[in-house]
């Protein structure tokens, strides 16, 4: 995940690949809800592991659930529908899929067997509607207290007493709002039949309808087969007398269909032969968002699929505008009003007032940004219609605000597609608050630029140069960090090809035997360690020995030259920070932004001394001194890329900086260069 204040993406020019996505979050909750009211273990494969399933979790842990991992499998035992804990202050974030269904369930336990729960979440939680639901509960006598403003959470269920539950009359419960009402009444009303069968009516339109189906079916593999009126199905539902959930022992999340919509969106927009391959959700889903595949074939994608797969390639370009009712897809509808930016004319999706009360106002939000991208956007209290721009050369990059929503985020990542290969201007996209997609899907930037194909000159490279324990590698390792961008230590390479050389016995003054060895270097940067040949090196590479032995190696051409190609395939999205002695003159002599960094020798033989003292390495400051002095002559004296600043380096000196301030001040250089 990118857990950083932006995310730059570059003009991305087509996708092809294979992605397997994570689980369902409408499945997984509704699982881990159902699991946890029913008696006996469940086995969970395949759970979404992600901040609306955490919360839901961490909910059944204080409910007195049994929580076991064993590998990718999660085990949950139910309190088979007794209250084992009577109290609990319940943290939900803004997952509506563990609000309301809980505050059902709740309700109606604490009203049979006494209990008292507050049931909170994120602020925006606490601007999302939840009163048709509790008027519904309070129907049938449930004690349920609003704790700030009427209509919203933080909620009070329970007042400690037994209430009678009355379920003689049907229910009666809106569903114009959110289908997750009526959903939070299907799952916790079996817990209200052991007298009698209760019936929910439904008052008004039900909007969403297709997330009814999810809940319907997995109430079925939990034992409960809810009765329906074949001529009108949405109306009216009935929970039989005596329900009781009943494990079906192992149960398989599928993976998310909302979250494929980008994907298909990708598939749409690239144009290589290769598909967008999608694996974990297919056409034989039971998730409604499925049904986005109709809507993207209609805009000129061409989908194939099958039970648990879909393959994804552009049909026809530009896309086709469309005119949609998009109240059966409402979170996957949000995709096709990006795509619409690639359409031939006016797309407009109807029927999405829901889109106002959910992670964020959503119509105005996407309205907002996508004018940022060039579209003529119109809103109305229950539709949005995008325009794209007349042409690519009226196409505008800029900073996408995310509103702590998700989908805001994936949606608009789309945007950095720029599906004219080296059509100028190119757009990019700056994603603020990336990590909002955290609620759904935490890497979803990850599997983005795993099957995103760039120019790779869109990709930016920042180079930083500069002697032996000038704080390089830390300035580097940390201007990364922050920009979410790849590393390149390029001095490990060649300490790497050191301890090749050692480990061969080979001649570090043999050119030829040096430069075969570093051409078949077989290293691999894991999780901040370093492997050479399947052995982890990580400390080895550290050891001054080691870097005594790179400077000699390194000066060798025909060394620079076999690790040329390993090091420019780090440039990867969404960008690199390199550094080096000359990753700005002779590896990437185009980087937008290179920096020299220099302190004096006497600082770094003092910062060397420290460094190796705190790792428990005895140093002596004059033999320090006198090795950095020596290795700087060979470092700017060798014939081949001699260590010095590129011609349009930024220098800076750090003898006086904490690291820090190094790293504010290349940001602040890079924020210049990006104007
Ligand atoms: O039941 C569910 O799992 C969901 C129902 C939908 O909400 P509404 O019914 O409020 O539209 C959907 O937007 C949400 O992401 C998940
Ligand atoms: C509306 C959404 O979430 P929630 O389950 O919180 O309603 C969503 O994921 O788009």
């Amino acid at each position: 995940m990118y857990a950083i204040p932006f995310l730059d993406i570059p003009p991305l020019r087509s996708a092809a690949g294979r992605v397997r996505l994570p689980g369902s979050k409408s499945i997984s909750n509704r699982v881990l809800l159902l699991a946890g009211l029913a008696a006996g273990t469940t086995a969970v494969h395949d759970l979404l592991a992600s901040d609306d399933t955490r919360v839901m979790l961490a909910a059944l842990e204080a409910l007195g659930c049994g929580l076991r991992r064993d590998g990718p499998v999660l085990h949950v035992t139910g309190i088979g529908g007794q209250l084992a804990a009577k109290k609990a202050k319940l943290f939900l974030g803004n997952a509506g899929t563990a609000m309301r269904p809980l505050t059902a369930a709740l309700a109606v336990l604490a009203a049979l067997q006494g209990g008292e729960f507050e049931l909170s979440g994120v602020p925006r939680m606490h601007e999302r509607p939840i009163g048709d639901l509790v008027d519904a509960l309070r129907q049938l006598g449930c004690p349920i207290q609003y704790l700030g403003n009427a209509g919203y959470p933080p909620l009070r269920v329970g007042n400690g007493r037994l209430a009678n539950v009355s379920t003689r009359e049907a229910v009666r419960v809106r569903g114009d709002v959110s289908s997750q009402f009526l959903t939070a009444l299907l799952l916790a009303l079996p817990l209200a039949t052991s007298e009698r069968a209760i019936t929910i009516a439904v008052d008004g339109e039900l909007i969403s309808k297709p997330y009814i189906e999810i809940t319907l079916n997995l109430l079925a593999r939990f034992g409960i087969d809810v009765e329906r009126d074949a001529a009108d199905p949405y109306a009216s539902f009935t929970l039989p007398r005596g329900s009781q959930y009943r494990s079906p022992g192992d149960i398989h999340v599928e993976a998310d269909a909302s979250s494929a919509s980008y994907f298909v969106a990708l598939g749409a927009l690239a144009g290589t032969d290769a598909p967008v391959r999608i694996e974990g959700v297919g056409l034989d889903s039971i998730q409604g968002d499925i049904r986005f595949v109709d809507a993207a074939r209609a805009m000129g994608a061409q989908v194939d699929g099958g039970a648990g797969w879909l393959e994804v390639r552009r049909g026809t370009w530009p896309l086709k505008a469309i005119s949609l009712d998009c109240n059966h897809i409402p979170d996957a509808a949000m995709t096709l009003a990006v795509m619409a930016l690639y359409a031939d004319g006016t797309t407009r999706l109807t029927n999405i007032a829901s889109w106002r009360v959910k992670e964020t106002d959503r119509i105005a939000a996407m309205a907002a940004e996508l004018r940022k991208m060039g579209a003529t956007v119109v809103e109305g209290a229950d539709f949005i219609e995008v325009t794209p721009p007349a042409s690519p050369s009226h196409w505008l990059s800029g900073t996408i605000r995310t509103y702590d929503d998700h989908r805001m985020a994936m949606c608009l990542s789309l945007a950095a597609f720029n599906p004219l290969a080296g059509a100028k201007p190119a757009r990019a996209v700056r994603i603020l608050d990336p990590q909002c997609v955290a609620k759904t899907f935490p890497d979803y930037f990850e599997a983005l630029f795993g099957l995103a194909r760039v120019d790779v000159a869109d990709v930016p490279v920042i180079t930083i140069d500069g002697p032996t324990a000038s704080g390089k590698g830390t300035l580097a390792s940390e201007v990364a960090r922050r920009l979410g961008y790849e590393l390149l230590d390029s001095g490990a390479l060649y300490r790497a090809t050191a301890l090749a050389v050692q480990q061969a016995g080979a001649d570090p003054a043999d050119a030829a035997a040096v430069a075969a060895l570093a051409a078949q270097l077989d290293l691999r940067f894991e999780a901040d360690r370093a492997f050479l040949a399947g052995q982890d090196v990580t400390e080895s590479l550290r050891l001054e020995e080691t870097g005594n032995l790179a400077s000699k190696v390194s000066v060798h051409p025909a060394v620079r030259q076999a690790l040329h190609g390993l090091q420019l395939a780090f440039r990867r999205l969404p960008g690199l920070v390199a550094d080096g002695r000359d990753m700005g003159t002779v590896v990437f002599p185009a980087a937008p932004l290179k920096v020299f960094l220099t302190a004096s020798v006497e600082q770094r033989a003092a910062r060397r001394h420290s460094q190796l003292i705190s790792r428990g390495i005895p140093a002596n400051i004059d033999s320090l001194l006198a090795d950095l002095r020596m290795r700087d002559e060979r470092d700017q004296n060798r014939a081949v890329a001699p260590l010095k600043p590129a011609e349009d380096a930024v220098l800076l000196d750090n003898s006086g900086m904490s690291i820090d301030e190094g790293v504010e001040f290349v940001l602040e250089a890079w924020d210049k260069r990006r104007m």
